[in-house]
């Protein structure tokens, strides 16, 4: 791609601006996104944090699943961000009986999934492919990545609290970045910065 990608978020629900802040200072232009016809205007998208059932409910009111789905199939980037990771998973545990995906990642999510005494919290992950040292990883009612296909990369890892087993919490399968966490929230763009050289690879 050569000229400035056009970025935009999926403004149904949840922490929208952070995003469009986050973006432009990644030097994308960002704009949100609602309705199929914005959708069909963008070169690429963020799925922002927010309630993955009540993003995936508007999400069919406002008929923009199906156009998400196509291009996502099509090959559009696409970042998600904790309910934005949600969105993106093929398959999810502890979701609403009714909830749907865009799906696109082949990996099984966790809503939640670190727990009531854990539902918000931060630290530093170490994030392959960026420089500068860890990343601050805010956590809120966040999800983990349970089982990845042999299609995805592990990008982020953090160790578990009750044991030795780490979670996945940062996964990328071609196109497609999902991060448990919201960097977005941090003033630290190298996480949107990875995401816009993606975008600019296409
Ligand atoms: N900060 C977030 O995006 C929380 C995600 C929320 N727990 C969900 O299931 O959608």
């Amino acid at each position: 791609m050569s000229s400035t990608p056009v970025i935009g978020v999926l403004a149904l629900q949840g922490d929208v601006r952070e995003h469009l802040v986050a973006l432009a200072a990644a030097d994308a232009i960002a704009r949100p996104v609602r309705r199929a016809e914005e959708l069909a205007e963008v070169d690429a998208l963020v799925i922002p944090g927010g309630e993955s059932t009540t993003m995936s409910k508007l999400a069919l009111q406002f008929d923009v699943m199906g156009p998400l789905r196509e291009r996502v199939a099509a090959g559009m980037p696409v970042y998600g961000t904790c309910a934005g990771m949600i969105m993106l998973a093929d398959k999810i545990l502890d979701g609403r009986e009714d909830q749907e995906t865009v799906g696109g990642i082949d990996m099984t999510v966790r809503r939640n999934a670190f727990g009531r005494q854990n539902e918000s919290f931060e630290s530093g992950i170490d994030f392959k492919g960026l420089d500068g040292g860890p990343v601050h990883g805010v956590f809120i009612r966040a999800p983990w990545v349970e089982a990845v296909g042999t299609a995805v990369e592990v990008l982020a890892e953090l160790p578990a609290a009750d044991g030795p087993e780490s979670r996945i919490v940062a996964v990328r399968q071609g196109n497609l970045l999902a991060t448990s966490f919201h960097p977005e929230l941090t003033g630290d763009h190298r996480v949107h910065e990875y995401f816009v050289r993606m975008v600019e690879a296409v």
